[in-house]
């Protein structure tokens, strides 16, 4: 058995390639940023052809005379490509997971009353978010494009199902459960594609790539790229991977993402179960041929981007990390808070049309309070998601397992424990969604014996305990939720 397992981890910012050993541990990194395209406010695009490209440079990168048992890929879920089976080329951009310009067709779907088919049959919430609307688009404004789809010529898929494409040299369409229980368009029940929405959506179901396990051997990669074939042999939507990765396999425990967006989800076992406060029902993973596992999902779109935007527009930062020492070098916001609902809200609110709000402010605010007011956000926004799961799933949630790029800020670690007041673990390794599709891949070619053997390897590196007085929690939370107030449905305004 080669020595190794990859994982290719395919998210918003940037592509990742990282080799694992047998005891879950990194042995080697490489990361490569792509650029953001912004056409409009509220679009985002990708170029898939920069995709790949950062993708396969720093898989050879990390694979380079190393010995790989299997390949897993994990991705940036939702984001949406259609190309042609002929020559390989994207029809157009990616249109990305945040982009907000088929908020509109949410609405008529909304005022038809089809939200509750959608919700019915997906699990998801009506909104611009997921894939399907983004199809859509694409074949009603790419021209010729809707034609080329209802005569078998293209492809669609979301990250995952684009590189296998590329890994294989076109000889492979598929895309995982997790995935495409995340385009719209998937029914989570039936588990195979639903007709009734793609009839609405007028999509031609000829597009949609096979749904498959997230652990399986699904073929080998190109010859050419590596020099050698090596097995592709898991798949998983980033959240899911994470989730897999933290070894969250038992119904009740949770775990909270904190990246580009922040994603906290619950496992709920083999059954989907209905949200009653606006979060999601996801598939959490398929392993081989045993039965498909569930979550509940609360995604919230805007978490480290926020800190991005402090660096790149505001110019309040040189780096991410810098905003911990500016954070604590004051004792509170004095009530300055940021709701950075840039791309809107997403859990429990779902908002299209929120937009990002600054409120508070007085004379003496002034850099510190903005970012301390920004990273808090992000721990009030996860505290809105946790409440909204406790009511859902009747259970009390002890303690947050937290990983993603974020969690190195012992600040907003700290603010965490202290905003929902339960204890927040950090695991010794953070980027767990690479190890989950590590995992994923190596449990299907038996480089890992069991899922059992794999939870042994999940260690705690640092544990946050709650310390603040529940009034002073109580009444911080209150002026966020006044703030949301404030945010709320600013783009119709
Ligand atoms: N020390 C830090 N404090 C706050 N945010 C951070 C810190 N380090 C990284 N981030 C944020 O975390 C995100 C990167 O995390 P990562 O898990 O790589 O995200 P993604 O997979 O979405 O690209 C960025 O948005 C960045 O702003
Ligand atoms: O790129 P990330 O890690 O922020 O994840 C994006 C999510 O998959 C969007 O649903």
């Amino acid at each position: 058995m080669a020595d190794h397992i990859l994982a290719l981890d395919q998210g918003t910012t940037s592509s990742r390639a990282i080799l694992f050993n047998k005891s879950g541990q990194i042995v080697k990194v490489a990361q490569r940023e792509f650029q953001q395209i912004y056409p409009q406010p509220g679009w985002v695009e990708h170029d898939p052809n920069a995709i790949w490209e950062s993708q396969l440079a720093v898989a050879q990168e990390v694979a380079n005379e190393a010995s790989i048992a299997a390949i897993g890929i994990t991705n940036q879920r939702e984001t949406t490509v259609i190309w042609d089976r002929e020559t390989g080329e994207p029809i157009h951009n990616a249109i990305v997971w945040q982009d907000r310009r088929t908020s509109r067709f949410c609405d008529e779907l909304r005022a038809e009353g089809f939200d509750k088919t959608i919700a019915e049959k997906t699990g998801l919430i009506t909104d611009a978010y997921f894939s399907g609307t983004k199809v859509k688009w694409l074949l009603d404004n790419v021209p010729g494009a809707r034609e080329k789809a209802q005569a078998g010529k293209l492809a669609f898929g979301t990250i995952d199902s684009y590189l296998v494409w590329k890994l294989t040299g076109g000889r492979l369409h598929i895309t995982d459960v997790t995935n495409a229980s995340r385009t719209m368009l998937y029914d989570i029940h039936k588990k195979w594609w639903s007709t009734t929405v793609c009839e609405r959506f007028d999509i031609p179901m000829s597009i949609l790539p096979q749904v498959v396990s997230s652990s399986a051997v699904y073929g080998e990669t190109d010859s050419k790229l590596f020099g050698t074939s090596i097995p592709i042999a898991g798949i998983a939507g980033d959240q899911q991977a994470a989730t897999f990765g933290q070894a969250v396999y038992e119904p009740g425990l949770v775990k909270n993402t904190y990246g580009t967006g922040c994603f906290m989800l619950m496992n709920t076992g083999k059954e989907p179960v209905a949200s009653k406060n606006n979060l999601l029902t996801t598939v959490a993973w398929r392993i081989g041929e045993e039965p498909t596992q569930f979550a509940l999902e609360g995604s919230i779109f805007i978490a480290g981007a926020a800190i991005q935007w402090l660096r790149d527009e505001m110019k309040l930062i040189q780096k991410a990390s810098e905003s911990e020492a500016i954070a604590t070098s004051i004792e509170s916001t004095d009530g300055v808070y940021v709701v950075p609902a840039f791309v809107g809200l997403g859990a429990p609110y779902w908002d299209q049309y929120a937009r990002g709000t600054i409120v508070g402010l007085t004379r003496g605010s002034g850099r510190a309070q903005i970012v301390r007011a920004t990273l808090e956000s992000i721990a009030y926004q996860t505290r809105d998601v946790l409440t909204a799961m406790q009511a859902d799933s009747g259970l009390d949630i002890p303690l947050l397992r937290v990983d993603g790029g974020a969690v190195a800020n012992d600040f907003l670690m700290q603010f965490q424990a202290d905003i929902l007041g339960i204890p927040v673990v950090r695991p010794a390794i953070i980027e767990t969604t690479a190890l989950g599709a590590a995992y994923l891949a190596g449990l299907a070619v038996g480089y890992w014996p069991s899922q059992a053997d794999i939870e042994k390897q999940w260690r705690a590196e640092k544990t946050f305990e709650p310390n603040m007085s529940e009034d002073q929690r109580d009444q911080l939370y209150a002026g966020w939720q006044r703030a949301v107030e404030r945010a709320r449905a600013w783009e119709q305004d």
